[in-house]
């Protein structure tokens, strides 16, 4: 059923996934005892700004990413660099962190200058995500098919983006198959999550137009990814 080559495809992607995480002193401050408005948004943001290198490191480990046009690989990662985020701290919240990441995540998250019309929507998709109980395969897979959308803005070679997600697509649908045989449509409902993530780039666009109207900063890195300042 999974050829070789999947095999070695996922065993690539989710190697890459796990070498590629938020270095543990930087999630640690998430512990620290300050949670004023203003702290939680400087913590999220110092936590992003991590997140954004950890994606960039992950990306370059796909296999043919490095080989794609320059100014395609750029356009897929702003493109996707939200979706990514909001994949990797679901994983924060599923995982019952044994320092309660996940209950101090959501805290900061909550009280972060957020309007509430975007907190709703986001711990929607958190909970629908939460549900999945996505195996550590089937998150990777996942991670690399978002990052791989070959219809992000600006992309001029969609063709050699598709040629790069489909493969991956393809051992996605027989991991769920193997590892959910009692969900035949638990594939489909993945790729619904990917739908949703796309209203959520949507709704942080607007997340960071109300912070910059209060006169929030972000870092060179996040300004760059987010084309904000
Ligand atoms: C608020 C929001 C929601 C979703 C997506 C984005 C980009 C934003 C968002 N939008 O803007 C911001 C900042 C700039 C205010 C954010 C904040 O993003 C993040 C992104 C990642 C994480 C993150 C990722 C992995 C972790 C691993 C571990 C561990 O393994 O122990 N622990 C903590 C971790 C925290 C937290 C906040």
């Amino acid at each position: 059923e999974i050829t070789k080559e999947q095999k070695a495809l996922t065993k690539v992607i989710v190697e890459a996934y796990n070498r590629h995480q938020i270095p543990q002193d930087v999630a640690k401050k998430l512990l620290q005892d300050q949670y004023s408005v203003e702290e939680n948004f400087l913590l999220l943001t110092e936590m992003a700004t991590s997140q954004v290198q950890v994606i960039v490191e992950f990306t370059k480990s796909i296999p043919g990413f490095l080989s794609l046009d320059h100014e395609d690989q750029i356009a897929l990662l702003k493109g996707s660099a939200v979706e990514a985020m909001f994949l990797r701290s679901a994983q924060v919240f599923s995982k019952k962190m044994p320092n309660g990441h996940n209950g101090i995540l959501e805290e900061r998250i909550r009280k972060s200058g957020i309007s509430e019309e975007f907190i709703t929507p986001m711990f929607n998709f958190y909970k629908s995500i939460i549900g999945l109980h996505m195996s550590l395969e089937e998150q990777a897979l996942l991670t690399a098919i978002t990052i791989l959308t070959p219809d992000r803005p600006y992309v001029k070679d969609h063709q050699a983006v598709e040629k790069l997600q489909e493969p991956m697509l393809d051992v996605l649908r027989k991991v769920c198959v193997l590892q959910h045989p009692q969900e035949p449509q638990y594939f489909a409902r993945l790729l619904g999550r990917l739908t949703e993530l796309r209203t959520l780039t949507h709704y942080h666009a607007e997340m960071l137009t109300s912070w910059r109207m209060n006169d929030h900063k972000f870092t060179p890195l996040l300004c760059e990814i987010w084309d904000v300042q």
